[in-house]
């Protein structure tokens, strides 16, 4: 039974004398297991040195190890690069067990045989990869399919803050900045359920606790029956390029001194009401209000005093509206507050009410400040221009009945 035993084990098994004068051991025996490792027939073996197998890239440390151990008569396990008959080398990790008789002596040296040359290449392959994923600047996720977290890269922890032991086993929920709506993450996982690959950009939340910008593409990884058993997340830092096109965006729309929409998104605003007016016939109301005198203001006081009376009257319209609503920097010293859905008595009081609160106010430097007001309400069929002329006409009637008053276009 123990002769078949190692006959049939997987294992290359390899009997060797225990003289360790002259040439050293030499083999005793081999099993079909070592012919195989070594492309030798077991004749061929018979009697050799198991130096025989032994080539340029066997490590010379490795056998000095293993001369001392045979001498001291201990274990010995070690690897290293051996070549078959063809000369092709294969690396082996093997040990080697000393053989006692009943009186302590050494009779012989089992020796235990495993080619691990795949085994090493793919261990080389993975290390490869892994040192690939932390050397790239895109920061890698990788977690299983109930979203856990196995592995993130270098290029993970300098984005989001978190040391990898951190997260490791949590779901990046924790990235979550309260940014997005619950749709967004609905159709994350939609996507993914479907085995597609999402990508969008991501607004997260650093460890630090400040938002930063990722284009992020999460791609399912499925195994041979299909079934996906990974996700794989790289990221890109775009919080520079969203941060300077929200500040474009900004410029694009906003006037610069009060921060109050310019004229540009003023017409956009303009062309959005009067498109709801026309299919839904939802009207819209408009005020014009226009600060009295204010080239007295700036000649009197200066322009950075005038610029000072401007901001003023930006907040105070900005704090009478109500959020649907839009406070336009329309010209100069001029303001135009379009009021979706309001009808024109409501925007006359709110009008009325925007004079008052202003007239009421002592400014620190210029004293007084008034402003005349003109208000109108859509009246089908007319476009926005036909309204916005009537409502600069209010206007211009509420200058010439002498200022600080409000005028309604009937
Ligand atoms: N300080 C300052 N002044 C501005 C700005 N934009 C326009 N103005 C000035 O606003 C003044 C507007 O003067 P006018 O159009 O004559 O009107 P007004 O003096 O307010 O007279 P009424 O509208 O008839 O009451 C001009 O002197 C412009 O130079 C600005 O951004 N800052």
């Amino acid at each position: 039974m123990l002769q078949a035993a190692v006959e049939q084990a997987f294992n290359a098994v390899v009997i060797t004398t225990a003289d360790l004068q002259g040439d050293g051991p030499h083999i005793t025996y081999c099993n079909p297991a070592f012919c195989q490792l070594t492309g030798y027939s077991a004749a061929e073996l018979q009697g050799r040195s198991p130096r025989l197998l032994q080539g340029p890239l066997t490590d010379q440390r490795v056998l000095q190890r293993l001369r001392d151990s045979l001498h001291q008569g201990t274990f010995f396990l070690g690897s290293t690069f051996n070549y078959r008959k063809d000369g092709s080398a294969y690396l082996v990790e093997w040990n080697i067990s000393p053989v006692r008789d009943a009186q302590g002596q050494i009779q012989a040296f089992v020796s235990v045989q495993q080619d691990i040359t795949a085994r090493v290449e793919a261990q080389q392959r993975q290390a490869l990869l892994a040192r690939a994923l932390h050397a790239t600047r895109d920061a890698v996720l990788i977690a299983d399919h109930q979203a856990h977290i196995l592995f993130v890269n270098q290029a993970f922890e300098h984005l989001t803050g978190y040391a990898s032991a951190e997260v490791l086993g949590c779901t990046p929920q924790f990235l979550q900045s309260g940014q997005h709506p619950p749709a967004f993450y609905t159709q994350l996982r939609e996507a993914l359920a479907r085995g597609d690959s999402y990508q969008a950009t991501f607004t997260n939340r650093h460890k630090r606790g400040h938002l930063y910008h990722a284009a992020q593409t999460i791609t399912p990884l499925k195994d041979d029956t299909g079934t996906v058993q990974h996700y794989v997340c790289v990221s890109k830092d775009v919080t520079e390029l969203v941060t300077r096109t929200q500040e474009l965006r900004q410029q694009a729309h906003h006037d610069a001194l009060t921060g109050l929409l310019n004229r540009y998104a003023g017409e956009k605003q303009l062309q959005r009401c009067q498109q709801a007016a026309q299919t839904d016939g939802v009207g819209y109301a408009l005020i014009l209000a226009d600060i009295d005198e204010f080239k007295q203001i700036n000649d009197r006081w200066g322009h950075e005093a005038g610029d000072q009376v401007l901001l003023r009257c930006a907040q105070l319209l900005s704090t009478a509206v109500r959020s649907g609503d839009a406070v336009v920097r329309w010209g100069g010293e001029e303001f135009l507050i379009v009021l979706p859905g309001c009808p024109l008595d409501a925007a006359h009081s709110l009008a009325e009410h925007m004079r008052t609160t202003l007239a009421a106010q002592e400014d620190a430097t210029v004293g007084q400040v008034t402003m005349s007001l003109g208000v109108a309400a859509w009246q089908a069929p007319e476009d926005s221009a036909e309204l916005l002329r009537r409502t600069d006409q209010a206007l211009y009637h509420a200058k010439g009945q002498g200022r600080n008053q409000v005028a309604v276009a009937r």
